[in-house]
């Protein structure tokens, strides 16, 4: 770089005899009062430009300076494990005003969290109705295509039940009927998230980029609701880094001055399947309460996904009038992140606030190399294993195990030359469920086989993944760096706010410890 200095004009002309540029710059000899007036002019504004641009590069520096600063958090894991919902209660702790001010955009996702399933289910009796017991080919192609892997429910390859009797075929056909009307605005839904298929995503999964609330929220509020803006909190959709170097835009509050909040919009769609919802929600609950449902479940030939089952249970609260989706709702509601979302907080410090930036990453192993321009300047990471997922296999390659791919990719993360300065913090997600299927029998030995004779209980299992994640984080461990393990169910409000406010603290210490270095 060269570094030049004022053109001599914006100085005071002195003109020295051995400057090329003075016999230039040097006004002309006859110059007529109105020209050196106009040159006056042209000078001051040159000037002005010159002193902008002055004024806009020290402002960068100083935010560059502020940047480095703030505090960078990656929140990495395979897809489903928990990534998003723990952003949601970052939100909650340091944001909690613009997690209230989505509620009314997450009801469409939860219409299509409830939408999903009942299809599936009705899919799954199908499969059931037919009854080809022995053809394995047909339950395959039915898995792969039919369901998708990234569907809220499959079933599973193992061998089919014969037919139910008459009177439950004409119990279930009747349910079917029914709920037609429900399963059909499926694609509906899909389409007003802004779902893209992207492979290996599974067959009818919704994907959506940061800022979907927004979308779905202007066409539920209309123009009126931009009008106020005073939360802190921000966030931006960052699909490549060159958009996230331009500012966040600001999040719109709502009501924080305590007026009368604008009367919302209604949204068509979300009102036509509320109205659906509302009466097909007794058939939905009988399908769901069916002991055909029960039996395919309990054999689990149907597996439905966590979230699947909370929106199933509480199918009539979702369905009643004026339904407002509540905090657990929406900490419960499913859907995919696509790309890297940047989500900003102010967290408080010694009387200071420090700028958090959480980056939410889609974690299919599509969405994987979108990570990498985040990790260079990295503070620190919590990366997300989901220990319930032991018989659970990746709908972007149903042949690896789910335990197996956490693993492989908390190798690579800890052994990334990029990422080696930055704070470790594992995230053993999920232990609610996995407490879950554990009660109902699931055994670890049938999936992971060298779980052997260990006991089939909580403690036991943890404990071996644990051992497991452990080791390699040991095994790739150049800089000897300190790994922070909590054994976690993201959903679980009261739990994350110790659980988070230690993950700050021990961030907050290497925090200031590097600081002090500087
Ligand atoms: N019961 C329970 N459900 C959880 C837990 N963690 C996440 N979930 C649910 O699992 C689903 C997937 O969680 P997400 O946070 O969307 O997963 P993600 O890691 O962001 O997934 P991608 O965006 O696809 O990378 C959501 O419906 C969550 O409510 C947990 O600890 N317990
Ligand atoms: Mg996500």
């Amino acid at each position: 770089m060269i570094r030049t200095s004022r053109p001599p004009s914006l100085r005071s002309v002195a003109t020295e005899p051995g400057d090329p540029f003075s016999a230039i710059m040097r006004p002309p000899a006859a110059e007529s009062s109105d020209d050196r007036s106009a040159r006056l002019q042209r000078e001051a504004n040159a000037k002005k430009i010159s002193d902008s641009i002055d004024e806009a590069i020290k402002q960068d520096r100083e935010r560059m300076k502020k940047r480095k600063e703030d505090v960078k958090l990656l929140l990495l894991g395979q897809a489903e494990s928990g990534k998003s919902t723990l952003q949601k209660q970052f939100q909650l702790i340091y944001n909690p005003a613009s997690l209230d001010e989505e509620r009314l955009s997450w009801r469409v996702v939860i219409q299509y969290n409830i939408v999903r399933p009942v299809l599936r289910i009705l899919e799954a009796l199908d499969l059931f109705a037919e009854g080809d017991s022995d053809d394995d080919s047909r339950i395959a192609k039915s898995d792969s295509e039919k369901l998708g892997g990234n569907t809220a429910a499959s079933v599973s390859r193992e061998t089919l039940q014969p037919s139910p009797s008459p009177s439950m075929d004409q119990q279930l056909s009747t349910l079917r009927l029914r709920l037609s009307p429900l399963v059909q605005l499926e694609s509906q839904l899909a389409n007003r998230l802004g779902g893209v298929s992207v492979s290996g995503s599974g067959k009818g999964s919704v994907m959506v980029r940061s800022g979907w609330q927004a979308r779905t929220f202007g066409i539920t509020f209309g123009k009126s609701r931009e009008r106020t803006s005073s939360a802190k909190g921000r966030f931006s959709f960052t699909g490549q880094r060159s958009a996230l170097e331009n500012a966040a835009p600001e999040r719109k509050s709502v009501d924080m001055d305590g007026s009368e909040p604008p009367e919302p919009e209604k949204d068509k769609l979300v009102e036509e399947v509320a109205m659906v919802l509302m009466s097909c929600k007794d058939d939905a609950r009988e399908l769901w309460q069916h002991p055909a449902v029960k039996r395919l479940r309990e054999n689990r030939k149907l597996r439905l996904e966590e979230w699947a089952e909370y929106f199933m249970d509480n199918i009539a609260r979702v369905s009643a009038p004026g339904y407002i989706p509540t905090i657990d709702d929406i900490l419960h509601a499913r859907i995919q992140t696509m790309g890297v979302a940047e989500h900003v907080f102010d967290v408080p410090l010694h009387g200071r606030n420090v700028t958090w930036h959480l980056y939410d990453v889609g974690g299919a192993r599509g969405q994987r190399h979108t990570w990498v321009p985040y990790f260079d300047d990295a503070t620190a990471i919590i990366f997300l294993a989901p220990v319930s997922a032991f018989d659970q296999y990746l709908s972007e390659d149903p042949r690896t195990n789910r335990i197996d791919d956490s693993l492989q990719l908390f190798k690579q993360i800890c052994s990334n030359q990029l990422l080696k300065q930055a704070h470790l913090v594992l995230f053993l997600n999920k232990a609610d469920v996995l407490a879950e299927k554990l009660a109902r029998g699931v055994k670890v030995k049938k999936y992971i086989t060298s779980y052997g004779d260990r006991p089939n209980e909580v403690d036991a299992v943890v404990s071996y993944f644990k051992a497991h994640f452990t080791q390699v984080h040991t095994r790739n461990n150049e800089g000897k760096r300190v790994l922070y393990t909590h054994l976690t169910s993201v959903v679980n409000t009261k739990a994350m706010q110790s659980i988070i406010s230690d993950v700050r603290d021990s961030i907050f210490r290497d925090y200031l410890k590097s600081a002090a270095l500087v």
